[in-house]
């Protein structure tokens, strides 16, 4: 062997030794995080099985989990290990927790990498810019957002004179991109076709380059980052966002000087993000739900030609509320159709007993089990059917009339999270929401194209679950 060759041996050797020590402590780690509960399908199935059975029908998993160990706690293995559910009723307990002590944000980082993909950040900045910035002046979008929907539905959808196929997953992203960035980062920066791209992109960025950069050993990974073309993507989004403002001047205004303007950027890329990649969602779960349920349109349609009639067509904040049956439909299509079947992560920051007597140590994720559908309360009728109007009746006595409202979360209704963390872009997302729908209502008529029978049953990934995006829905003007 000759010298030159000497030293890349070395390099390989390292290499090798390195990869074998990193597996054996990560083995050890991980029989260290296995807690003595039950794991669903232990036994029947080998570890791979569950693993891909975890990827590709967690909600088969968590039911069988619920009829197995119905009130106890028990554990699914996935390919990020074992994770641990709690049944729904000790969310109670979790409550009284606070951010830094239990926080969903760390868990979302965790499930991600986000000290890779960028999204671990627990910030007062982002919150106060929702919850304050925004929901304060709700009242105030709404005229803007309806004209910037309007705007998009002529600029971006084909003029469906005849009845028009529409892929309504890449459509109603730019729609939702688009109206979100018009209160975001203002007119006419929501039209900035490169603010679009980066800020609808980053999602997927982060998914998928989260995923890559996991198959590297995590020794390996601050080297492996610069491999992955989504890490690169992600950077040169960070640097797009740079120039926006809204961020800098929330953190102006708490006097916050520990974010610089790189992180700032990173915050108003987290917050486009969480918002449209759900609300597209609920927007398209609603439209599949009337689309295969057509009873419903005539009404709703009904309802928002109604409310708006004195004012020419155009909405103000009290229509919206004023939308009552449309507010029912889209809460009933999210019980059916959440974002996620386990919300409510936590990553418990300090170490957490429950009343059960288990213990969670500090640095691990829990969540709650919260899509059973048979655990409504019984004065909500039938649990499995789907009743559009089920919460307009319920909301009917006037003690109820404030309650079980879309954005309303409570122990029963987990589909924005639950307690002082729940969702703070509830609100915002509730009115976009109906806007579109509206619009959609007053503008078009729809339907499956044909040979679809029945609602398209959604996908899972992981717990998330996903409209099936093959589905055309037919779209016709009105006249
Ligand atoms: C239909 C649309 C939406 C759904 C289904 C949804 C759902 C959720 C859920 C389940 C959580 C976790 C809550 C918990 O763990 O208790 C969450 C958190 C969050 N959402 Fe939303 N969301 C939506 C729209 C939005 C919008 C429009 C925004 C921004 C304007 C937003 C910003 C956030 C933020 C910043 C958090 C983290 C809150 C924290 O850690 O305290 N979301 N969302």
């Amino acid at each position: 062997m000759n010298s030159t060759q000497m030293p890349i041996l070395w390099a390989l050797t390292l290499t090798v030794v390195t990869a074998l020590a990193g597996t054996a402590i990560t083995k050890f780690l991980r029989r260290l995080s296995t807690f003595a509960i039950p794991m669903v399908g232990a036994g029947t199935y080998d570890i791979n099985t569950l693993k891909g059975r975890y990827v590709k029908e967690a909600d088969v998993l968590l039911r069988e989990g619920y009829e197995k160990f119905k009130d106890s706690i028990f554990q699914v293995e996935t390919p990020d290990g074992p994770r641990v559910f709690l049944p729904r009723k000790l969310a109670h307990e979790l409550k009284p927790f606070n951010r830094h002590e239990a926080s969903g944000m760390k868990a979302l980082a965790d499930r991600h990498i986000g000290q890779y993909t960028t999204i671990d950040h627990e910030s007062d900045v982002m919150l106060g810019a929702i919850k304050i910035d925004l929901n304060r002046n709700l009242g105030n979008f709404v005229g803007d957002v309806q004209y910037e929907i309007a705007h998009c539905f002529k600029t971006q959808f084909p003029t469906c004179d005849e009845w028009t196929p529409i892929d309504l997953h890449g459509k109603l992203l730019r729609i939702v991109a688009q109206a979100s960035a018009r209160i975001f980062v203002g007119y006419p920066m929501c039209r900035n076709e490169e603010w679009l791209e980066c800020s609808t992109k980053f999602a997927l960025d982060v998914m998928t380059g989260g995923e890559k950069l996991k198959q590297w050993h995590p020794w390996l990974r601050p080297i492996a980052q610069y491999l992955v073309p989504e890490m690169t993507h992600i950077r040169g989004d960070h640097q797009r966002a740079l120039e926006l403002q809204w961020m800098q001047q929330r953190a102006k205004k708490i006097g916050d000087k520990s974010f610089d303007s790189k992180e700032l950027a990173n915050l108003q890329m987290l917050t486009a993000t969480a918002a449209i990649h759900t609300t597209r969602l609920a927007i398209i779960h609603a439209l599949y739900d009337l689309a295969a349920r057509p009873e419903y349109i005539e009404p709703l349609r009904r309802e928002v030609l109604d409310v708006t009639k004195d004012s020419n067509g155009r909405l103000r904040k009290q229509h919206l509320t004023q939308m009552r049956k449309l507010d029912s439909f889209m809460k009933e299509s999210q019980r059916h159709n959440p974002p996620s079947i386990a919300t409510f992560q936590r990553k418990a920051m300090i170490p957490i007993d429950l009343s059960n007597g288990f213990h969670i140590p500090a640095g691990t994720i829990v969540q709650c089990n919260t899509n059973m559908l048979d655990e409504a309360p019984a004065e909500w009728g039938d649990p499995n059917a789907f009743d559009g109007f089920r919460f307009y009746k319920l909301r009917s006595k006037p003690e109820d009339t404030n309650k079980y409202q879309f954005a309303s979360t409570s122990y029963d209704s987990m589909q924005f999270g639950f307690g002082n963390d729940a969702c703070p872009g509830r609100f915002f997302a509730s009115n976009q929401i109906k806007i579109v729908l509206a619009y959609i209502l007053s503008h078009y008529y729809f339907k499956f194209e044909d040979g679809i029978v029945g609602r398209p049953k959604n996908l899972m990934f992981e717990v998330n679950v996903l409209a099936d995006p093959t589905v055309k829905v037919l779209f016709k003007k009105m006249r």
